[in-house]
């Protein structure tokens, strides 16, 4: 028997003026998996991510996130950073959003800080006395250095993150999401602009968070390398619409699918790192 869906999407319609821009939209995602959502420019996928982490609220549907213990979020209903922080859902964003003259470590420690405020007791003796605060704080950099070890980032820890090559920024991204111990990490474009190289190891990366955390993952993504090459199932959007939801190799043989996004294969096209 399939675990229960990690995350439900039900009926969700969000409009901007006369506009439509997520349309009765339902599917789920399960736990443990990589969900890639793909659809033409202007399909509505960064439009679900901002339903999802709370930047915009739906005018219709439902939104329920499912923890591993059974606690039920109905992420509609909430506001963003207690979507963040409570219900435990991380992103990172189609434009890189670091703090480009903090090092490294610090964007990871910055990221902890609603743990670490919570255990200085919102004070500053809290902040001064407490030997909660001090187990808390060797907790978030014990946390932010298996994070930059496991995405290849430790010998960078004292470097201002702007300074950082572009690809490691996207991966830094990553290791900030996942301080946040995410149940579900929503990425939007994470191989935007990466080499095929970059690609591969991103690749890896994700599945490694996938296998080694049992988290859910949701990818938007363009690059079809890495949505093939990664993803358990694929959900297409087209006009806020879904217009097919399926494996990879089901999704890539599906003539709606290769209408409105795929498009035909050349003859000799790999499809490996392809943008349509
Ligand atoms: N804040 C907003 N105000 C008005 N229209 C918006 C707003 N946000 C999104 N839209 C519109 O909603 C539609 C869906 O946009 P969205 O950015 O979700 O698409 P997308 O699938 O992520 O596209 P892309 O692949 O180009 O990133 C578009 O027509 C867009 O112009």
């Amino acid at each position: 028997m399939s675990p229960a869906p990690l995350l439900e999407v039900a009926d969700l319609t969000i409009r901007f003026g006369g506009l439509a821009a997520i349309d009765g939209l339902s599917f789920t995602a399960a736990p443990g998996a990589i969900t890639a959502v793909i659809g033409p420019n202007g399909a509505g996928k960064t439009t679900l991510f901002n339903c999802i982490t709370g930047f915009y609220r739906p005018h219709a549907g439902r939104l329920l996130l499912r923890h591993p213990d059974g606690a039920e979020w109905r992420l509609e209903r909430m506001r963003d950073h207690a979507i963040a922080g409570r219900a435990r859902v991380g992103r990172t964003f189609q434009n890189i959003r670091l703090f480009p003259r903090m090092t490294v470590l610090e964007n990871l420690i910055v990221a902890q800080h609603r743990v670490l405020m919570r255990a200085s007791l919102f004070s500053l003796a809290g902040l001064l006395g407490l030997g909660r605060y001090r187990r808390a704080e060797r907790a978030a950099l014990d946390l932010a250095r298996a994070w930059l070890d496991r995405t290849g980032l430790l010998a960078h820890a004292e470097t201002e993150a702007g300074a950082l090559p572009y690809g490691l920024q996207r991966r830094l991204e990553i290791a900030r999401a996942m301080c946040t111990r995410p149940v579900l990490l929503c990425l939007d474009e994470p191989a935007a602009g990466l080499n095929p190289h970059e690609s591969a190891d991103l690749n890896l990366l994700l599945r490694r968070i996938r296998d080694e955390e049992g988290i859910g993952l949701l990818l938007i993504e363009h690059d079809m390398s890495v949505v093939m090459g990664i993803s358990d199932r694929v959900v297409v959007l087209d006009h806020g619409s879904l217009i097919a939801e399926g494996s990879p190799a089901e999704i890539r043989g599906n003539p709606a699918v290769i209408r409105a996004y795929l498009g035909e294969p050349e003859a000799d096209d790999t499809a490996a790192g392809a943008r349509p």
